[in-house]
């Protein structure tokens, strides 16, 4: 039996009305992220993201449609008008703990130290005094900021302030993170520290996290499922490898060139001489691969069986979930029958060949 969805968003609306205009944030969204799931939301500003996310533990409430966590009915309307089920009150407040959050601007106490940052979070615990003191240290410990403590945020740098918030969001113990451009303010080293952490609670603690951001190199760092939205709502969901791979819509293809820079490779490239110069039994191509296609170099393999000779121009290789993500831009030469089979060959191999320029008859 597979297990339930943890988050389990479905056919999710919802508008403003402000005077006369109605905005339309989310769209029918549907979205279920599986527990231990880093789920990436991505998409430029005003996509809609963050109005989605708060719908998870009803910062924002839905105009219509179902919320259901860890198997319990948040909210539940099929239409504007029609009647709803809420969840309220204290039974809320309690849900609501149970779902860390971390911001942008990290959203600190300034007047108190980092301790009472953290210890904020368990104002409302049924700790002992004790034991919430314990827990504290315990937190800043697990965000390496115990040397910190009694320091207040005006001290401490981007990356510090984000892992005191962290700390802050993990000290009811959620099994959910909800991180809403977390690292947006930070710089790039600061970002991939701050990843990291949020790997290391995913795998170690199976934190499931729902990533929402404008930058696609993080979702490519830490998360294992996509959905990119536009315009509220979500035009394409995948795994990251099916994402990286075989992005279907134009902004996705938008998202992943800014995580890769394969496009501007080929637009740079292409006006080398060797490319502008192109001859007829010549093609310039890209080939794409996910994962070791074969065991055997096809690139040889291609001189070997067909006499075409392959010069590669660009080439990069990622590492998406342990799996290698390739891409090359070539030049293959030969005669146009042993080209075609040559190609025939890396598809059969599951190489995605895009032809660039040349090879119309192939
Ligand atoms: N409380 C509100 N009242 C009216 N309009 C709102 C409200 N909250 C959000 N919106 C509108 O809903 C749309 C989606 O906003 P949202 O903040 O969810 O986008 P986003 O993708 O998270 O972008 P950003 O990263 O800039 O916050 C925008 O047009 C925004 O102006």
């Amino acid at each position: 039996m597979t297990e339930e969805p943890i988050i389990k968003l479905d056919n999710i609306n919802v508008t403003f009305h402000q005077k006369k205009r109605t905005i339309t944030a989310v769209n029918n969204v549907t979205v279920h992220v599986n527990r231990g799931d880093v789920y990436g939301i991505v998409g430029y500003s005003g996509a809609g993201k963050s109005t989605l996310v708060r719908v998870i533990n009803l910062l924002q409430e839905p105009t219509s449609g179902s919320v259901i966590v860890n198997n319990e009915t948040f909210f539940q309307a099929t239409d504007e008008n029609a009647k709803k089920t809420i969840i309220g009150g204290n039974a809320l407040r309690d849900r609501r703990r149970k779902i860390g959050m971390i911001f942008q601007h990290f959203n600190l106490l300034n007047e108190r130290t980092v301790t009472e940052n953290v210890a904020f979070a368990l104002q409302h615990s049924p700790l002992k005094d004790e034991e919430k003191k314990a827990k504290v240290a315990e937190l800043l410990e697990l965000v390496d900021l115990s040397d910190r403590a009694d320091q207040f945020p005006a001290q401490l740098s981007g990356g510090q302030k984000q892992r005191v918030a962290i700390a802050r969001a993990l000290a009811n113990d959620p099994e959910i993170l909800i991180s809403d451009e977390a690292t947006s303010a930070l710089d790039p080293k600061t970002t991939n520290q701050i990843l990291a952490l949020l790997k290391k609670l995913n795998q170690e603690f199976g934190l499931t996290i729902v990533l929402i951001t404008h930058e696609m190199q993080a979702v490519k760092e830490i998360a294992n499922k996509v959905s990119v939205m536009q315009d509220g709502e979500i035009i394409e969901s995948g795994s990251l490898l099916e994402i990286f791979a075989q992005p279907k819509e134009q902004l996705t293809r938008e998202f992943i060139e800014t995580a890769t820079n394969i496009d501007k490779a080929i637009e740079t490239i292409s006006h080398e001489a060797l490319v502008h110069n192109l001859k007829d039994n010549e093609v310039f191509a890209r080939l794409s691969y996910v994962g070791d296609t074969t065991d055997e170099p096809l690139i040889t393999g291609l001189f070997r069986d067909f006499n075409v000779t392959a010069n590669i121009l660009y080439g990069n290789i990622e590492i998406l979930q342990e799996t290698p993500v390739g891409s090359l831009l070539v030049i293959l030469s030969g005669e146009s029958a042993q080209l075609k089979a040559a190609l025939g060959t890396l598809r059969d191999h599951h190489v995605t060949v895009e032809l660039i320029k040349g090879g119309q008859s192939l």
